[in-house]
């Protein structure tokens, strides 16, 4: 009789399936669990050929759908979906991004969620990610991610921009760097990035300050962090809010009246920014509004249309003697969500102030 006891097949097949469930448990548990929270866009976007990068439809894709488009996914990550809205991003509104900053919190106090990928529109993209980056109480990684060309679109942009998110997503060196926005292999923070092209992929830019990372060759790699605080460092709390202050932009250009500025402050905006020439030059005949506006109690912020640069206090108007609020480097509707959290808080300008030079 052979020294060596045969297995039998029963036996030798409870090893094999006994060592599998090891190597998937194991490899299982090491992988990280990353949500993903759809609500729309072109990400989700269908066109009539595959040739149709523009007049497509957004928003049309579920989520389980975007999931099964990159199969990739499973092997770094656990992922499970959840289809948040399904709209087309030019349509997000407040109400929108409370809904979703009050589930990516309740998402990411579960032990069982590393980190939250968000698809969605690139239009207000910058807006979401800022929004969250100002009300998200955790250390937790959280990725917006979007794409420029519908998911039926030859060198669609969707599927490689989705898998690259869930790489960061999933990244311990994302984690305590603030909401994040990865698209065309870049990582850029919440509070600096913004759409620079109507319709190509490189779109999303950080404009002079630079991009924060990389992602390359299934990892993601980081260079830079933002100085400002954001997520864990926050002082906003959504948790019992229902609705936002209505805070409006009015465009400030060569003939500018005040007729959209009037038609705000009497609609009862409770703040305006004012998204100024240059500077954020006040123009003669708009100056008076803006005062007039300030006496009934609207809180005004000085930002400017330029998109690069600091826009300095007591620079281009006497913001003290005004009592205006400058918008330090934040773009104009970067600017209205921070004022829209900080109306949640004061009204103080000082105070307010302090907050566009903290976040
Ligand atoms: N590329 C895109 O996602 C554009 C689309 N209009 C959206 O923002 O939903």
């Amino acid at each position: 009789m052979s020294r060596h006891k045969t297995l039998h097949f029963p036996q030798l097949f409870l090893v094999l399936a006994t060592l599998l469930f090891m190597l998937t448990g194991v490899h299982a548990q090491t992988r990280p669990n990353v949500m993903i929270l759809a609500t729309g866009g072109t990400i989700a976007g269908t066109g009539a050929s595959s040739t149709t990068t523009v007049g497509y439809t957004a928003a049309t894709v579920g989520v389980q759908q975007l999931i099964a488009a990159v199969p990739e996914l499973a092997k770094v990550a656990n992922v499970k979906g959840e289809q948040v809205f399904q709209i087309a991003s030019e349509s997000m509104t407040n109400e929108h991004w409370l809904t979703l900053g009050k589930r990516v919190n309740t998402l990411l106090a579960q032990a069982d969620v590393d980190g939250i990928v968000i698809t969605h529109g690139t239009d207000t993209l910058e807006e979401t990610a800022y929004f969250l980056d100002l009300v998200v109480k955790s250390r937790k990684p959280v990725v917006l991610v979007g794409a420029m060309r519908p998911s039926t679109a030859l060198s669609a942009d969707g599927p490689l921009n989705l898998y690259n998110a869930v790489l960061v997503a999933g990244s311990r060196d994302a984690a305590g760097k603030g909401v994040l926005v990865a698209l065309n292999d870049q990582i850029h923070t919440a509070r600096d990035v913004t759409k620079t092209n109507t319709s190509t992929p490189d779109s999303f830019r950080t404009p002079e300050l630079g991009l924060v990372g990389y992602i390359q060759g299934g990892k993601a790699f980081f260079y830079r962090a933002s100085t400002r605080k954001h997520t864990f460092d926050t002082e906003f709390d959504i948790a019992n809010i229902a609705a936002l202050p209505q805070v409006d932009i009015v465009y400030g250009y060569a003939n500018m009246n005040t007729v959209a500025l009037d038609a705000f402050v009497a609609a009862g905006a409770k703040g305006i920014i004012h998204a100024g020439v240059g500077d954020g030059s006040l123009a003669a005949r708009v100056k008076p509004a803006l005062i007039a506006a300030r006496k009934k109690g609207t809180l005004i912020v000085r930002a400017s249309r330029v998109g690069q640069g600091i826009l300095a206090r007591n620079g281009e108007a006497n913001d003290d003697e005004l009592d205006f609020i400058a918008a330090d480097t934040l773009n104009p509707q970067k600017a209205r969500i921070l004022l829209m959290l900080a109306l949640t808080k004061t009204s103080n300008t000082a105070e307010i102030q302090r907050m566009f030079y903290t976040y």
